[in-house]
């Protein structure tokens, strides 16, 4: 099993180039189940979900080739990948294939709205919360489909006539539920009006492609989405959006380690609230031609306070790499987690490197240190992954980050993205 190996105390100084948004390109990879088209995404990002969606998709029907190629061929950055689903070969997405990646249930939508029946296993994903299903279940029962739990599976059918569209809100907001009823909604009979509809950037991608698609769509990026059921969806050509969170996560090492970064390829508006917590906390931010600059020069890192909010809020997905920059601030913060109830495993893991968190409840209070020092650590998911990194970055000496598949789910060739602003940090296969 590979490690990471980090040797600490490099400013990062350079270029990073940020790669399309791993939680926007599955959702779009799913949306190619709602044509018999061609669905041609551009800036698909190298990961192992991405690996493990295509032979998800694949089991279901679909033709898929990268760059021309077939897949897996290709070795480059944030690739071209085609998607036909001429015929749905198969309804049913099996454990073996849905419990390695939470998002890979989201096939349920554009199965239940194309071909009127689905049956999906309970997914898996990141081991953070309990991460239920009900909201997906009562928003695609509003649309008229009638579901059972079996056997671990979710068995959904439409009406006969096919799902109908239908004004529901949601009691909580969930991105992955939103993404799903929208899917579903575009091939409804009739009008679905989505309340307290997730506002993330990938949702509003999403609604932007359908809508490419021959969808129609309004709303996405407001609580309230509205969409027009059509019959048919063509193929379309999509640029997958930058990847905010990986955005933030550098911005992040370079806060930590002090240095000059471009982050190159990325937009500050999808992410200001992170990225004024990164201000605050002492580095410079601004935007260049190319993307976003990056720059902590000689000051020291402030102590900052964060909550974890729905988009426009602090994400969820950024609160382990904000706890890491923490680590070393000069007083006293506080990062409240409100969306997962079981996202602090990274704590015990920066505490090998010295740092000093304690948790209550939901929050955990960390007191600064001068200095972190290297050490074993465990990855326990994919964020709490690379807030090791952003430690072991700015720690004195060796650390060793085991279990690194975590971070090959959502990071594309962070050795190499870090390596060439100066950093040391090298793959060890045993
Ligand atoms: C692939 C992808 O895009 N993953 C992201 C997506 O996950 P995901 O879509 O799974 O997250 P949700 O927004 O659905 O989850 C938000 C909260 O709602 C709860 N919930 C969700 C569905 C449901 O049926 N019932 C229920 O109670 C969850 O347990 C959680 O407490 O949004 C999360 C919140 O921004 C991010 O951390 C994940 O990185
Ligand atoms: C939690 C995440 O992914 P998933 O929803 O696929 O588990 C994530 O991207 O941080």
């Amino acid at each position: 099993m590979d490690r990471i190996r980090i040797v600490g105390g490099n400013e990062l100084k350079g270029v990073i180039p940020i790669s399309g948004a791993k939680n926007a390109a599955l959702p779009l990879m799913i949306a190619s189940l709602l044509t018999d088209d061609t669905l041609t995404l551009e800036n698909v990002p190298h990961l192992a979900d991405v690996e493990q969606l295509i032979r998800i998709l694949g089991n279901h029907g679909a033709d898929i080739s990268v760059n021309g190629r077939r897949e897996r061929q290709s070795e480059g950055y944030s690739r071209t990948i085609h998607f036909t689903s001429r015929n749905i070969v198969d309804t049913t997405a099996p454990y073996e294939l849905v419990s390695k990646m939470r998002a890979s249930f989201w096939v349920i939508g554009p199965l239940l709205a194309r071909e009127g029946k689905a049956r999906v296993s309970l997914p898996g994903g990141c081991a953070i919360g309990t991460r239920p299903v009900d909201l997906f279940i009562e928003g695609l029962t509003a649309l008229g489909a009638l579901i059972e739990i079996d056997g671990g599976y979710i068995d959904a059918k439409a009406p006969d006539g096919g799902l109908i569209g239908a004004r529901y809100t949601f009691p909580k907001v969930s991105v992955g539920a939103t993404h799903v009823m929208m899917m579903a909604a575009t091939l409804a009979r009739g009008t679905t009006v989505i309340g307290n509809a997730a506002r993330e950037p990938e949702v509003q991608d999403l609604a932007k492609c359908l809508n490419a698609m021959g969808a129609k769509i309004t709303g996405a990026g407001t609580s309230t989405i509205t969409i027009e059921g059509v019959t048919s969806l063509s193929g379309a050509r999509h640029r997958v959006l930058p990847d905010r969170i990986e955005t933030g996560t550098y911005a992040m090492a370079v806060a930590m380690t002090g240095g000059d970064v471009v982050l190159e390829g990325t937009e500050m508006h999808l992410l200001d609230t992170a990225l004024e917590a990164i201000r605050r906390a002492g580095a410079e931010i601004s935007t260049t031609g190319s993307g976003i600059h990056v720059v902590r020069n000689g000051a020291g890192i402030k102590p900052v306070d964060i909550v974890t909010d729905p988009y426009p809020g602090f994400p969820t997905d950024l609160q382990a790499q904000f706890m890491g920059l923490m680590t070393r601030s000069s007083g006293v913060s506080h990062i409240t987690e409100t969306i997962f109830e079981n996202r602090f495993m990274h704590v015990q893991e920066l505490a090998r490197l010295g740092a000093k968190i304690s948790l209550s409840g939901q929050t955990a209070k960390i007191e600064g240190v001068e200095r972190l020092r290297g050490a074993q650590v465990m990855a326990t998911d994919l964020r709490a992954s690379v807030s090791l990194v952003i430690a072991g970055l700015a720690a004195e000496g060796e650390t060793m980050v085991s279990r690194v598949y975590h971070l090959d789910r959502g990071f594309e060739r962070l050795e190499e993205k870090l390596n060439r602003c100066g950093a040391s940090v090298e793959r060890v296969s045993d």
